[in-house]
């Protein structure tokens, strides 16, 4: 519980949408200070917040200590981000401040310093969360919501930073590739041997470092000569094999390395303009009222150490960077090992293969498999990879790609050089759905730019802090610019994007504030540390991370209402396996698409919804079918309300699998109906069970295996709402998924009669516990008990 002893009251701008309650109390608490106009109308909220924030605290981190002593919990700074994020959900309440914020109503309250990072989708470099300080400003401004009568205000804080945010997935930016070139005329050959040449990259590295440059080779940060250690700083040792897709026992020197790389940049964007400074706070930044920081920042032997009076101080001593330049597409990347001894030889294949250019006509002469997997032969062929962590497509390709020359048959990427068809076929597979360049730019205060291009005074990988200080000092003196001493290892990257408004179909770029630390230890009185992660780093630890974050956040612990006024309507998520069921879940819940879930276990969540204007909370089992053949327990089944059932459209087999199970669905009706209801109409599916019929990964129709007019004829058979939709690209179709099996289960319940008692509307029995009777009853305690979290009891009542 130290973060309660921080000293510290500066905020973070933190978009967690509406899965975390902190937004939703701020937004009750901002509401009802404007409705009072009164500050001790925050007071009091503040009070009351307060306490349900310690009370709140105590659980989670018992809940917290829980998960670490059974080590479920990662290493450090998983663990730490973790507490993090619990932390964010408590402080809130201690944000009288950020009430009087206009405009920032899903504000939550951080540390400076203190960070996570949550959008895991944009491939090598995800961004995190804002950790801009609020400054305290004693006189009111005119961004401040000052009292009904205009009279001064208390002091009241102001983040130092407004930045905008920039769509990278514009869609009139996007032109998807869609036309195939005719292969049979030369216009054709010409067009793919263009595609193909621009995209397909061999680099042969002599040493793992030689790897990690061109693996990073798009990340550029100016006024640093060796860029790639900035990005590489956050990658722990072990993390890095699995980065590369090759055993740690392959990454040392004895070995060089093939890096195949196929890469789709669909987009292309630069950023004008630059961070913005409040103009108020411009006036107030050489002596702002901040809070003081005792903290000690170990900025190694260039700059010295020095105490840090306050953020902004060492902001303004350390200067930025923003994002001024992307792209967003995806790679393919496959690492082949070869022994050291081997170089002579493969550096001649490789001016051979540069001399063919990847010319689709040559290429058919060729086998390039021969060429670079026979003589010589890898020692190890790594595997296929794509930035973005699109398993689907791997898993579509890596049996087109298998090659038997070696011992084992193994996919390789290089087989695509000689298959322009296939090459073809994938390329246009390929989404935007990963950063592939960034360069950031120094830049401060908006008319401020300098961009130093190649550093030749520093071959050391860091710039040096004194250079970049003397230019800074000199051209603007507000401005500063940190690197890394040589005697620290590396840069410790710190990125601050602000504000961030991810629009739920476009992916945003937040241009973010970077800092760079001298390799200085996170220091937690540093104002600002954060770790730049990458999508490798999705283990399962990470995973049940983010799962716990979306649990821990359920909404429900900030709803003030009286729970009988909220029916409860539990969903299960049905479906074969990786049909995408958690993918959809969790694009419900969050807007986010991951790309990678955990496969091991069910998940269960709970969310608040508006269905027909009446709150509702969605209780969410995602089912985890260990097999095609298992079409979920009984118990499951008869939990639910509503089936939200999922299969993939490129997978016939997964769409069967709905077909058994809406038949076991109806044997296990019918045991219901023969044991307690046997002179009762055999009702059909449709009118007795509600349920939607979803067809996934719409995105990828060109692998298309179950015709959408075959859906559309199961979902008449069981007349059910039916779409196809695409977890991986869309939120507001999967939205209406649920929302319209939230209407039939309304609708179920309304003609079901008697009409459930207030008093059970909390525990509405589902509709098999109807149809079953008591049997099912019985069963069903289990599952309740669980169901029934904490959290609801603790609701406050109005
Ligand atoms: N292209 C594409 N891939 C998707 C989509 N939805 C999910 N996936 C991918 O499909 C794979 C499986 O997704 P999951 O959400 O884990 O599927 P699941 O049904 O929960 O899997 P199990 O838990 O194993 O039953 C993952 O690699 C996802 O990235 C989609 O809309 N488009």
């Amino acid at each position: 519980m130290c973060f309660l002893d921080a000293q510290w009251n500066f905020s973070i701008a933190l978009d967690i949408n509406e899965w975390t309650c902190t937004s939703r109390r701020q937004l009750i608490s901002d509401r009802a200070c404007r409705r009072v106009g009164h500050a001790n109308s925050c007071q009091k909220m503040t009070k009351r917040n307060h306490i349900i924030g310690i009370i709140l605290v105590n659980v989670i981190c018992c809940f917290v200590a829980f998960l670490t002593a059974v080590d479920c919990l990662p290493q450090q700074p998983n663990s730490r981000r973790k507490a993090i994020v619990l932390r964010s959900l408590q402080q809130v309440s201690s944000s009288a401040n950020n009430s009087l914020l206009n405009g920032h109503d899903t504000d939550a309250i951080l540390p400076v310093g203190e960070a996570f990072n949550l959008f895991q989708s944009y491939g090598l470099l995800a961004f995190n969360i804002n950790v801009a300080p609020l400054i305290l400003v004693s006189a009111p401004s005119s961004r401040a919501i000052a009292n009904a009568n205009g009279s001064p205000t208390q002091p009241f804080s102001l983040p130092l930073f407004q930045m905008t945010t920039h769509p990278v997935l514009d869609q009139k930016l996007y032109k998807p590739e869609n036309s195939r070139p005719h292969m049979n005329n030369a216009r054709g050959h010409q067009q793919l041997m263009e595609v193909m040449d621009r995209s397909v990259r061999l680099h042969l590295c002599r040493t793992t470092e030689d790897l990690m440059i061109r693996f990073l080779s798009g990340f550029t940060v100016d006024g640093l000569s060796k860029p790639w250690w900035a990005f590489a700083a956050a990658w722990k040792k072990h993390v890095i094999p699995r980065i590369y897709g090759v055993p740690p026992s392959y990454l040392n020197d004895d070995n060089v390395f093939l890096l195949v790389r196929i890469e789709k940049r669909s987009i292309v964007g630069s950023i004008n303009g630059s961070m913005l400074l409040e103009p108020d706070l411009m006036a107030k930044l050489p002596s702002p009222s901040v809070p003081d920081i005792s903290g000690k920042v170990d900025t190694g032997t260039d700059a010295g150490s020095k105490q840090w009076r306050s953020a902004v101080e060492f902001f303004l001593q350390f200067g930025t960077h923003i994002i001024t330049d992307y792209s967003v597409g995806d790679a393919l990347f496959q690492v082949i090992v070869y022994n050291a001894s081997s170089l002579p030889l493969l550096s001649e294949k490789m001016v051979q293969l540069r001399a063919e250019q990847f010319n689709p006509v040559n290429a058919t002469k060729f086998d390039w498999n021969k060429l670079l997997l026979s003589h010589p032969t890898p020692v190890h062929v790594g595997k296929l990879q794509l930035i973005s962590g699109n398993r689907t497509l791997i898993n579509w390709l890596e049996p087109r790609l298998a090659v038997s020359t070696l011992p084992e048959t193994i996919p390789s990427s290089i087989r695509l050089l000689g298959a322009p068809v296939l090459f073809n076929l994938f390329y246009r597979q390929m989404q935007p759905r990963a950063v592939l360049k960034v360069k950031l730019t120094t830049s401060f205060c908006g008319d401020y730019r300098h961009e130093y291009g190649n550093n030749n005074e520093s071959n050391t990988g860091r710039v040096s802090t004194q250079m970049a200080q003397r230019h800074f000092v000199k051209s603007a003196p507000n401005v500063g610019f940190v690197g890394s001493s040589r005697s620290l290892p590396a840069f410790r990257i710190v990125v601050i994007p602000p504000l961030p408004s991810f629009s739920p179909l476009s992916l945003s770029l937040t241009r973010c504030v970077l800092v760079l630390v001298a390799g200085a230890p996170v220091d937690p009185c540093l104002p600002f540390s954060l770790h730049v992660f990458f999508p490798f780093s999705r283990t399962k630890s990470h995973l049940s991370f983010l799962n716990s974050g979306i649990m821990n956040s359920s909404p429900i612990k900030g709803i003030r209402r009286k729970k009988s006024l909220l029916s409860e309507i539990k969903v299960l998520v049905v479906g074969g396996p990786s049909v995408g069921k958690s993918a959809l879940t969790v694009r419900y819940l969050t807007k986010r698409y991951i790309g990678e879930y955990d496969h091991q276990s069910e998940n269960r969540y709970k969310h608040e919804a508006m269905i027909n204007g009446e709150p509702v909370i969605f209780e969410i089992l995602d089912t985890c079918p260990k097999s095609d053949k298992d079409l979920l327990a009984v118990d499951s089944i008869q939990w639910a309300d509503g089936f939200l059932l999922v299969y993939s459209i490129l997978d016939k087999a997964s769409f069967d699998y709905i077909q058994r199970f809406r038949r076991h669905v109806l044997e296990i009706r019918n045991i219901g109906t023969s044991h307690g209801k046997a002179d009762q109409q055999p009702a059909t599916a449709s009118n007795t069970i509600p349920c939607v019929l979803v067809g996934n990964k719409a995105d990828m129709v060109h692998l298309r295996q179950v015709p959408t007019h075959e859906g559309e004829q199961l979902a008449k058979e069981m007349e059910c709402y039916f779409a196809e939709v695409a977890a991986a690209e869309q939120v507001s179709s999967i939205a209406d998924a649920f929302v319209e099996l939230g209407r039939e289960v309304h609708s179920v319940r309304r003609r079901s009669k008697p009409p459930i008692s207030s008093s059970s509307t909390h525990s509405t029995p589902s509709l098999f516990d109807r149809m079953l009777g008591s049997r099912s009853s019985a069963s069903i305690g289990s599952i309740r008990a669980y169901a029934r979290g904490k959290s609801d009891s603790a609701l406050p009542k109005d």
